[in-house]
C-alpha cells in the first residue's frame, strides 16, 4: 500500500520530542548507512534530507504516516559521527538512548546496517546495549546493490548465525531497486498488525 507522510516534528533536544500520537518506529544506524535514502523510499516522498557527507541527520524526525492506519516513522540521528567533539557525541547519544529506553509507544527499531560493512564496532555496541530494551529490534540491510547477489545471500547468513534479529525473512534493501523497499514497507505493516492483535490480547 502507498504511504502518505509528512514530517510532523523536528527535535533538536529532549524537550522538543512530541507527545506520541500512535504506534512508532525507529531507525538507526552508523552515519551515512542510507537511513534517510530508505525513508524517502518507504514514504515515497523526499521528505528527509539525503547527503553523501556522513553526520547530517543530527535531529530526531517524527513521520506521520498514513497508510489505512496511522503510525509513526521516527528518524534518529546516525550514531557515531567520528567529526563530533567528545560531548556532542555523548549528547547524542545519550538523546537517542533516552528515547528508545523510555518511549511507550515505541514498537519496533529498525538498525540500518551496510551490507558490504557488517557490524562495525557501533554497531556491536549498540546490539549489545539494546538487548536490555523491551522492544524488539531488527536489523535491515541497506545498500545491496553495492554488491552482486550471490554475495548478499551469504553475507546474510553469515550475520544472522551470528545472531542477528530481523523478520522471518532478513530484509536486504536498496534504493535503486523499488521491490526492495516495497517489501520492507509490507513487513512494517505486517508487524504492526501483529503488534495491535497482540495488546489488544493482554489487554482481554
Ligand atoms: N548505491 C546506493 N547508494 C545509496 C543507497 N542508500 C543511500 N545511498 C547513498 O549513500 C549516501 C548517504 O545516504 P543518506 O541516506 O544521506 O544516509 P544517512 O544514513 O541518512 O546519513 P546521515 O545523515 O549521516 O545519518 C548518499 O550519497 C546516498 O545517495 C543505496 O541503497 N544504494
Amino acid at each position: 500500500m502507498r504511504w502518505q507522510a509528512q514530517l510532523r516534528v523536528t527535535a533538536f533536544t529532549p524537550e522538543q520530542i512530541p507527545p506520541a500520537e500512535g504506534p512508532e518506529i525507529a531507525f538507526v544506524g552508523r552515519s551515512n548507512v542510507g537511513k534517510s535514502t530508505l525513508l524517502n523510499g518507504l514514504m515515497g516522498q523526499k521528505l528527509a534530507h539525503v547527503s553523501s557527507k556522513p553526520g547530517k541527520t543530527r535531529s530526531i524526525n517524527f513521520y506521520s504516516v498514513e497508510a489505512g492506519r496511522k503510525f509513526t516513522l521516527v528518524d534518529l540521528p546516525g550514531f557515531g559521527y567520528a567529526a563530533l567533539s567528545r560531548s556532542e557525541r555523548e549528547s547524542w547519544n545519550r538523546l537517542i538512548g533516552d528515547f528508545l529506553s523510555t518511549r511507550g509507544a515505541l514498537r519496533l527499531i529498525v538498525h540500518l546496517v551496510d551490507i558490504r560493512h557488517g557490524l562495525l564496532a557501533k554497531d556491536e555496541d549498540f546490539q549489545e546495549w539494546s538487548r536490555n530494551l523491551e522492544t524488539p529490534v531488527f536489523v535491515v540491510f541497506t545498500k545491496a546493490d553495492k554488491i552482486s547477489s550471490g554475495k548478499r545471500s551469504g553475507l546474510v547468513r553469515q550475520y544472522v548465525s551470528a545472531g542477528l534479529r530481523s523478520w522471518d525473512k532478513p530484509l536486504v534493501c536498496s534504493s535503486q531497486e523499488p521491490k526492495t523497499i516495497e517489501a520492507l514497507r509490507s513487513f512494517i505493516e505486517a508487524f504492526l498488525d501483529r503488534s495491535d492483535g497482540a495488546s489488544e490480547e493482554e489487554g482481554k
